[in-house]
């Protein structure tokens, strides 16, 4: 380990995080009724320019009047890129109720983008008085963005969880596709006459995990569109939870059920971890650094390993 250490991320469940466009307020109790970790109510690019006053509206009504239970209420602002934003912000920490948890800044491109919505924020928190400290999450969906991963996961101590936005990811890097997440017909290895699909999105989600882990924030998996593909969401997120995301995005009721399952340690898992931690005790007082368990080695590595199950599973049935 490094003479400086890594910060543990916030300990709140992310497992899954459920969004709704912000000019659709027919589905906002929908959303607090469902079991998603975190809700996140939409300003951009769900809801059309024409109707991005109204959804303003909706949302800060609704962060008041909704009940959201222990959800983390999140609101996805415009990009800085866009005549929005700062009217987002403005409105937001200014008229939302207290119960309005986190903002998602879209689309960073490095840590400015981050100092400018901090500095912002921090000023209306100063002058209004708000109580509760505004957290931030970002999407890493651009070529910049992914280029600056590390110095965007530095950027702000409000700073807690991090996406990856695979849509306007691919869009951003000229990537040949229209499908939002998930296997892409066109990426394999071709061995034998037999092909081999491989994972586009794994070296982003690699580098965002480096750099959330590196600076104490939450690594999570972003949309993948085709909702009526179970099995395909399920690969996905598998793929996402073995990187060591904590989490993914629904865009639909239906993968909540999906995402929880995915990322909610199972019993057998915990149940593993804990044997290995009890083995490795054993292993500790008789001197030992290294045990077998179940014909394989286990070292003081895999204490932190396991811990990492055992962490997950306690925190989330706290709740
Ligand atoms: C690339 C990105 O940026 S992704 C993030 C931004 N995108 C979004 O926020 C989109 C979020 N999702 C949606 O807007 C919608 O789910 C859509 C447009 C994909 C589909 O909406 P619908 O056509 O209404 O879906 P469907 O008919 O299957 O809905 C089934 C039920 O779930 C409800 N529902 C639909 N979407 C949601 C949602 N996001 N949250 C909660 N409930 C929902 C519907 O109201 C309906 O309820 P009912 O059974 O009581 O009538
Ligand atoms: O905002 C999300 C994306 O995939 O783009
Ligand atoms: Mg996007």
């Amino acid at each position: 380990m490094s003479f400086r250490l890594q910060p543990p991320p916030v300990a709140r469940p992310n497992r899954c995080q459920l969004f709704g466009p912000g000019s659709r307020p027919a589905i906002f109790e929908k959303m607090a009724a469902s079991a998603a970790d975190v809700i996140n109510l939409d300003l951009e690019d769900s809801v059309a320019p024409d109707d991005k006053a109204e959804a303003r509206k909706n949302v800060i009504a609704a962060i008041g009047d909704v009940d959201w239970g222990k959800k983390t209420l999140s609101v996805r602002i415009n990009g800085l890129d866009s005549p929005y934003w700062y009217r987002d912000v403005v409105d937001l920490m200014e008229q939302a109720s207290e119960r309005l948890d986190q903002i998602m800044i879209p689309k960073v491109g490095c840590a400015a983008d981050i100092y400018a919505v901090d500095a912002l924020v921090s000023s209306i928190e100063a002058a209004t008085g708000r109580k509760k400290r505004i957290a931030f999450e970002v999407i890493i969906e651009s070529a910049a963005g992914i280029s600056h991963v590390e110095e965007i996961a530095a950027a702000s101590p409000r700073l807690q969880a991090m996406s990856l936005g695979a849509a306007d990811f691919a869009a951003s890097m000229g990537m040949q596709t229209t499908g939002i997440g998930g296997t892409q017909d066109n990426y394999y290895m071709h061995r034998a006459g037999q092909n081999y699909w491989s994972d586009p999105w794994h070296w982003a989600q690699a580098a965002i995990v480096a750099a959330c882990r590196t600076h104490g924030v939450l690594p999570v998996d972003g949309p993948f569109g085709d909702f009526s593909d179970d099995e395909g969401f399920l690969a996905q997120a598998r793929r996402s939870a073995t990187l060591g995301m904590v989490g993914k995005w629904a865009i639909h009721p239906k993968q909540v059920a999906l995402s929880n399952s995915v990322f909610t340690p199972s019993e057998a898992a915990v149940t593993e971890a804990r044997e290995i931690l009890a083995a490795m005790e054993e292993a500790k007082a008789s001197g030992q650094g290294a045990t077998v368990y179940k014909g394989r080695l286990v070292d003081i590595a895999s204490i932190k390993q396991a811990e990492v199950i055992v962490k997950q599973a306690e925190m989330i049935a706290a709740g």
